[in-house]
């Protein structure tokens, strides 16, 4: 070898590592988008299994659904997932971990954005407006950032002109003015079908049947017909569906006392105290359950665990 060209060659070398280790330093401090950094699934998968109680459904597919599109160099259309359910069963909660398993600063982060129909598109009036904003909102974004996560709550109460604004986005198209989508993530988050979510669960229990037994194709048929058909769910009227945008329906279960103490204890333990059984039983009591006559499930979820325990 000739010295001078070993010497550039090294020269090259550490170049390039410093450079990528500068990056490395870099993006450990300040948030980087990191396009390609695989998923990973194991960690995703034990978060999801350890502290989501009772939906035994969501956890397989929101699995399936990420780790199948992050291993994807080349996927044809956004990822979009539309979560159901009765209220306090677990959606944000879901949203946020999946936020933390793709976006180190979760919800915090640069690259996730959670949009709340009540709060940030109210007057019916202004659709116009939220309708330019929106778009110009996830274009800026996804340049940014291609693989960029929109978190939009309270769908099915948000003014289908405001879905069609987003709806072009979540379509087969390679780019849009020069802006590829197909790299980003949209989670819907709706109680519609919820109702019809909770029949099913209660046939399988006056059944006597358990509720793992519940299967996917138990509840796909009894929400496309019921939700996806109902011409009022608000979320329907846009299309979303009759154009097959919507990858994946995540049906929630509704939790039942037993998931209700599971919650108690997992905010106990959050909050750093013991867990004490006693507390756990009443703060579980305090809560209301239906139909009248089973008392069942919970009629709001794990939504007030916290507040709740509070005064113990
Ligand atoms: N299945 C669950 N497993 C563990 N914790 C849960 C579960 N469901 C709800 N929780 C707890 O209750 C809190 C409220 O639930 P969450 O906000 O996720 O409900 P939601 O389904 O989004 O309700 P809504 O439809 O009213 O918005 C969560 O922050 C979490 O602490």
């Amino acid at each position: 070898f000739e010295p001078i060209s070993v010497g550039i060659a090294i020269g090259a070398a550490s170049a390039l590592t410093g450079y990528l280790s500068y990056t490395d330093l870099y993006c450990r401090f300040a948030e980087c988008c990191r396009e390609e950094q695989p998923l990973n699934a194991s960690a995703l998968k034990q978060e999801l299994e350890e502290k989501l109680f009772g939906q035994h459904l969501a956890t397989e597919v929101i699995l399936k659904a990420l780790t199948g599109f992050k291993n994807n160099k080349n996927p044809k259309k956004p990822l979009t997932l539309s979560l159901h359910g009765w209220a306090g069963t677990g959606k944000n909660f879901v949203s946020q971990i999946v936020a933390e398993n793709l976006h180190r600063k979760g919800l915090k982060s640069n690259f996730v954005h959670l949009f709340v129909s009540t709060l940030h598109f109210p007057h019916e009036q202004q659709i116009k407006l939220y309708q330019d904003q929106l778009q110009s909102w996830i274009r800026g974004n996804v340049s940014a950032c291609a693989s960029s996560l929109f978190i939009f709550d309270e769908m099915d109460k948000l003014h289908p002109g405001v879905i069609d604004a987003i709806k072009p986005f979540l379509d087969y198209y390679e780019q849009i003015d020069g802006v590829s989508y197909r790299k980003a993530i949209f989670i819907f988050l709706s109680n519609a079908g919820g109702d019809l979510i909770t029949k099913t669960a209660l046939d399988f229990w006056r059944a006597g049947r358990k509720r793992e037994d519940i299967q996917l194709k138990d509840l796909e048929p009894v929400l496309s017909v019921g939700v996806f058909n109902n011409k009022h769910s608000g979320l329907w009227h846009s299309g979303l569906i009759d154009r097959n945008l919507i990858d994946y329906f995540i049906p929630f279960l509704p939790l039942e006392y037993r998931h209700v103490k599971m919650c108690v204890r997992a905010e106990m333990k959050a909050r750093g105290s013991a867990v004490d059984e006693d507390i756990v039983t009443s703060v579980a009591d305090e809560m209301t359950f239906f139909p009248k006559d089973e008392k069942i499930y919970s009629d709001k979820g794990c939504k007030t665990v916290q507040s709740r325990l509070d005064f113990h």
